[in-house]
């Protein structure tokens, strides 16, 4: 018998479809019902067998459930947790995909109460700019990282609910604290999202922005890939980690400073310098020497 009787997912786009392609092909589940936003991408998760059924009514498919995954834009998160609160089981173990966590679990508290240890929070540290139940994956989570930030409400059960359910998708588990989890990631994916948009929407708004988007070459692909992320998911995320992210925002203009007064002053030994640190350390993380 599979792990999970039933699994719902609010948001069954490449997060949520991905889960639930990952835990179907693992024997892990018998039942996915998925709620979304618009009929279009439901029909359209139905149709690619990515969910079973299309929720209709949270009322009658949540006091079963055993575990509800929100894998909406985490704007979405508040209204969906106040909406689906009064119907949970009192063993339904909710959890999310979200990117921020401080937010979510801000927003968890506001709607869940004293039901606070149901709620697990989890991110997946694997994705893609691509988005939509099409994108979805049964490999998406296979050997990638997906971090937890427990709270203190929750239950070793509960907690070992979401970790099992990610491990079932191949995922390797860790875990930090909402606040450490919202700081690491303003560094190292909200604030490259940012430059990326940031570099494209300058060529972009260009009268003659052919003439460049012409001769982009590679080292171009691969600096602007994710500025074909999702406009609606990105503008949640900066939002909702806006504080981490200004700093993380600051550090950086500070760096372009730095090498801007280097061009200037004709500086090469400096900008080599920056440059050899920067490629070490590339090539360490790449190597996974670190
Ligand atoms: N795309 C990525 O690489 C990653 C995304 N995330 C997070 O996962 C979440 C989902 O992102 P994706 O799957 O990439 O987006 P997506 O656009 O592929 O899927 C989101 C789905 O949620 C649906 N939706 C929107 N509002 C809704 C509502 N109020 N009720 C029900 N359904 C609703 C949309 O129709 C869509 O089908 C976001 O919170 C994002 O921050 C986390 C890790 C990686
Ligand atoms: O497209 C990429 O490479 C990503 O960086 C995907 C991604 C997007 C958002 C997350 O919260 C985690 C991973």
């Amino acid at each position: 018998m599979a792990e999970f009787n039933k699994v719902v997912i609010f948001g069954v786009g490449l997060i949520g479809g991905s889960f639930a392609l990952g835990l179907r092909a693992a024997g892990a589940v018998e039942e996915v019902v998925g709620f979304g936003r618009s009929p279009k991408s439901l029909q359209q998760a139905l149709d690619l067998g990515v969910i079973d059924r299309a929720g209709i009514n949270p009322a009658h498919e949540l006091s079963d459930a055993d575990l509800v995954l929100l894998a909406t834009p985490v704007g979405q998160m508040p209204e969906i947790m106040a909406r689906i609160v009064p119907y949970l089981g009192p063993e339904t173990v909710v959890t999310d995909g979200g990117s921020t966590k401080g937010d979510v679990v801000a927003a968890a508290r506001a709607a869940f109460g004293e039901r606070i240890g149901q709620f697990v929070p989890a991110h997946p540290i694997a994705g893609a700019e691509n988005s939509g139940a099409a994108a979805a994956r049964a490999d998406l989570y296979r050997e990638r990282k997906v971090v937890l930030t427990p709270l203190p409400e929750n239950s070793v059960l509960n907690v070992a609910k979401v970790r099992s359910a990610w491990e079932w998708c191949g995922a390797q588990i860790y875990e930090l604290t909402p606040a450490e989890h919202d700081r690491v990631f303003a560094a190292v994916s909200h604030l490259p999202h940012l430059l990326s948009f940031a570099l494209v929407h300058d060529l972009a708004v260009r009268e003659n922005k052919e003439l460049f988007f012409t001769f982009a070459a590679s080292g171009f692909r691969d600096f602007t890939r994710i500025a074909a992320s999702h406009p609606e998911m990105w503008r949640d995320i900066c939002l909702a980690n806006k504080d981490a992210l200004l700093l993380e925002l600051d550090s950086y203009r500070a760096q372009l400073d730095e090498l801007h007064q280097a061009l200037a002053a004709g500086d090469g030994r400096r900008l080599e310098e920056i440059f050899d640190t920067a490629r070490t350390a590339r090539r360490d993380w790449a190597e996974g020497k670190r």
